[in-house]
């Protein structure tokens, strides 16, 4: 039996649209005469209010003829709330449909059929909303949701924080075509909304199902499923503490035969002494030893020093020592440290972590592409220190009365990498931050007159102030100036150094300067030189370089559509390549940086998002791609090697339109004096040059490929959204195949250059012992048969620089 009501046709049975005919991407109503579908003809019903379609009286049927895909949907029952569809049969065959209710009573009790897919966003709001609600059904199926959120939400977050916090050149990518970018939008802003919406329930799952400590009443009537979930939940969590625990070291794991002595006259706890054992920090670096009696001694500190020094103690360890003393006395929040960007907060987080192991410091990293519910989590935790962007922290804590008080307790207030914490797009956040933090300072209005007092001014952790550090790797000499000679509140110029320390409250007229930056500001080991050459030979000069000098090398890019060209031609080439950008999923950043720090030979490429404060061990080489637009990137982006106390190399490309930038930048940090040229063997530049040439083609071949099978894919979608026909003979390229032989050619084409070792200049292949290396052969049984270039030897780049030429 239909419905004693009837249809007005509006909300249009899929299956009974029209099919129209799709050509060029336009949808025409006109029907393509051969390729049209018959269709049965419907008959029209009139309903009289479609809007109150849920009310209407209706008794449960089942259709006494076949249903068949022609026929379409079957008077719009499907479309009812809480119509439930049985089939019997299939398509082929023709299925019987049953149409049934639940009664409302049977809802109530809970009997109400479970839904039997997962639900889109929007249906299980009206699931949650209808007076029907099934608790049980609802969180057993928002506990699967949230997870899957969970992972869903990281993707968002890192998106929609493009750009807090990458380098200069990045804008270039912006520039898509209109058409493209307004297509972009329109999903992102879809996926956005269906995320937030992912979010507010997911906190409120949280909120309702995971209390912290577990210690939620467990009432009688909650289902037992629910309680099943949740005691998972919390032995993951429990099993997953105990896996950190066990993988923390102990204290028998330290080896006390270290001598430590040299850290003696700063009079570290235990827990302190412990762990610089443990990672064998035998003697201060000299930042710390110049400014850990200072801020030990309670003075805000204002610190420069070289990349790669050691500034992250020098913070750190003052921290840790305020907390492993007073640890039992108080649980609040004792630092709040800031830096630009995520990666540097996370190690920075981790950095402390290590030192204060055996303390037990508590510490939270609040920054953007993670998770928020993790991180409230870790909030809810008590943490004892917070490592945090300004965004991220901003957006977590503003408006949550809580996590506001947390910040009142702090005791230090950390600006790592302060300079950039200047930049435009981040200050603000900053400002809203320390005008939170400002609250618990004393008035500062009046400037202290300078006195011997104030220029010792010690800070008094029991009147509820904190001590400020602030640390950076450039301290300009005009900024190192304006310090000194700071003007009085609000006479500052906004955005400046000055006008940071102003709005950090710093009423301490007299900071703690401790600049122990090199006159030429980058790191005392790193080996500078330059190649000159063509713009369209940079990737070849790159290959050359990272084939003759195995080793961990940072190629740093000016805009991320270079790096989306460059990445692919090297693994063509077969290089271990690994990429960084800011538009980069978070989670996929800090894989790649793990993957390359896990292999010594591998090759970051990346924007100037990792020029700042990254430290990854033992990096050999940085490669400037492109010039660094200010002498303060390229000293930044240098720091990444010659760390520790390692060497490192830097070197240059540039190329003719260069020239403008490269000389500023050598008058500026080389005082005038020419960066010295990196000599190169061109044998076997020349040798290469078809392998790059190649693997460029290839990359050409497969980008076009791509984009001609983007294109029909993205027709065939619209037409199926639209409901009309693809024109397969017209869209679909009949030279896609042999573009795709073409390809397959080329590289095994590739394959076979790539396998055959590369020899020096003038050695013949068949007759080795006949050349001009008389010690051919041994080198070759020495060397590996594997590498690229065998009879080479295996000179650093550091001492090719240093001997001047290529050898
Ligand atoms: N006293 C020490 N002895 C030996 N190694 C140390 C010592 N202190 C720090 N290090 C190591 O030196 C490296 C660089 O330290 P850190 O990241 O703090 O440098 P940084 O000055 O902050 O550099 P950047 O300006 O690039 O951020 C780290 O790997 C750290 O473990």
């Amino acid at each position: 039996m239909p419905p004693k009501k009837q249809n007005t046709g509006k909300k249009e049975n899929t299956k009974n649209k029209r099919q129209r005919s799709f050509n060029n991407g336009s949808a025409s109503t006109a029907l393509s005469a051969k390729k049209r579908k018959v269709q049965p003809q419907q008959p029209k019903i009139e309903f009289e209010d479609l809007n109150n379609i849920d009310s209407w009286d209706w008794n449960e049927i089942t259709s006494d003829s076949m249903i068949t895909d022609d026929l379409g949907g079957f008077l719009c029952l499907e479309e009812i709330d809480d119509v439930h569809i049985e089939y019997e049969g299939d398509d082929q065959n023709g299925k019987v449909a049953k149409f049934k209710r639940v009664k409302k009573s049977d809802r109530k009790s809970g009997k109400r059929a479970e839904p039997d897919r997962p639900l889109e966003v929007e249906e299980m709001k009206g699931f949650y909303d209808i007076d029907t609600f099934d608790e049980k059904l609802a969180a057993e199926h928002k506990l699967k949701e949230a997870d899957e959120a969970s992972e869903e939400n990281e993707t968002y977050e890192a998106m929609d924080e493009d750009n807090d916090d990458d380098g200069i050149g990045e804008e270039q990518v912006k520039e898509k075509p209109k058409k493209q970018a307004s297509e972009k939008d329109k999903a992102r802003d879809k996926k956005m909304k269906k995320l937030e919406q992912l979010k507010k329930q997911m906190e409120k799952l949280e909120a309702s199902l995971e209390d912290e400590d577990g210690e939620e009443e467990e009432s009688e009537e909650q289902p037992k499923k629910i309680k099943k979930e949740k005691k998972a939940k919390k032995d993951l969590k429990e099993e997953k503490e105990k896996e950190k625990k066990s993988t923390r070291p102990t204290v028998e794991d330290v080896d006390q035969s270290v001598d430590v002595t040299a850290w003696k006259s700063f009079k570290l706890v235990k827990p302190i002494v412990n762990a610089l054992k443990y990672n064998k920090f035998s003697e201060p670096t000299p930042i710390q030893r110049e400014t850990l009696p200072l801020a030990l001694a309670g003075r805000n500190v204002i610190g420069a020093a070289e990349t790669g020094s050691g500034k992250t103690l020098a913070f750190g360890i003052p921290m840790v020592q305020y907390i492993a003393k007073s640890q039992g006395k108080s649980d609040g929040l004792a630092g709040l440290v800031l830096t630009p960007t995520r990666e540097l907060a996370i190690q920075v987080k981790n950095h402390i972590e290590k030192i204060g192991t055996f303390a037990n410091i508590k510490m939270a990293a609040i920054v953007g592409g993670m998770s928020v519910q993790k991180q409230q989590r870790q909030l809810r935790n008590k943490p004892d220190i917070i490592v945090a962007t300004p965004g991220r922290l901003w957006e977590v804590f503003s408006g949550n009365d809580t996590y506001m008080d947390m910040l009142k307790d702090i005791k230090f207030l950390v600006l790592d990498e302060a300079d950039r914490m200047l930049e435009k797009g981040r200050f603000e956040e900053l400002t809203n931050i320390l005008d939170i933090l400002s609250n618990k300072k004393q008035d500062t209005t009046d400037w202290p007159e300078e006195s011997e007092d104030s220029k010792t001014r010690i800070v008094d952790k029991a009147t509820g102030d904190y001590q400020t550090f602030v640390f950076t790797a450039t301290l300009g000499k005009a900024i190192r100036y304006n310090i000194k000679s700071r003007k009085k509140p609000g006479k500052n110029a906004p955005g400046s150094m000055e006008d940071l320390l102003e709005r950090l409250e710093l009423i301490d007229r007299n900071p703690a300067l401790v600049d122990i930056t090199p006159e030429n500001v980058v790191a005392s080991r790193l080996v500078e030189a330059k190649i000159d050459c063509l713009k369209n030979e940079k990737d070849l000069y790159v290959y050359y370089f990272v084939t003759r000098y195995p080793g961990r090398t940072i190629v740093f890019v000016n805009s991320i559509d270079a790096l989306r060209r460059l990445i692919p031609i090297f693994k063509l080439l077969g290089i271990e390549v690994l990429g960084l950008h800011a538009q980069m999923q978070q989670k996929q950043r800090l894989k790649n940086l793990d993957r390359f720090k896990a292999n010594k030979n591998a090759v970051l490429m990346a924007s100037d998002v990792a020029a700042r404060g990254l430290d990854i061990p033992l990096v050999d080489h940085v490669i400037h791609y492109q010039l660094p637009r200010s002498g303060e990137i390229y000293v930044h982006r240098s720091g990444r090697t010659a760390r520790a106390n390692h060497d490192g190399v830097s070197l240059l490309l540039v190329a003719p339109d260069e020239l403008k930038l490269y000389t500023k930048l050598y008058k500026t940090l080389k005082k005038g004096v020419q960066y010295p040229d990196f000599p190169v063997d061109v044998g076997i530049l020349n040798e290469m040059k078809s392998r790059v040439q190649l693997a460029t083609e290839i990359d050409k071949l497969e980008h076009q490929e791509q984009k001609s099978s983007h294109d029909e894919n993205w027709m065939r979608k619209m037409a199926e959204e639209m409901d009309v026909e693809f024109d397969e003979e017209e869209h679909t390229k009949p030279n896609n195949n042999a573009s795709k032989v073409k390809i397959q050619n080329k590289k095994a084409e590739l394959k076979h250059l790539l396998s055959q070792p590369m020899l020096p200049f003038g050695v013949s292949r068949k007759y080795l012992t006949g050349g001009v290396i008389t010690d051919l052969v041994d080198r070759l049984i020495e060397n590996n048969k594997d590498v690229l270039l065998p009879a080479h030897a295996q000179t650093k780049a550091l001492e090719t620089i240093a001997a001047g030429k290529a050898t």
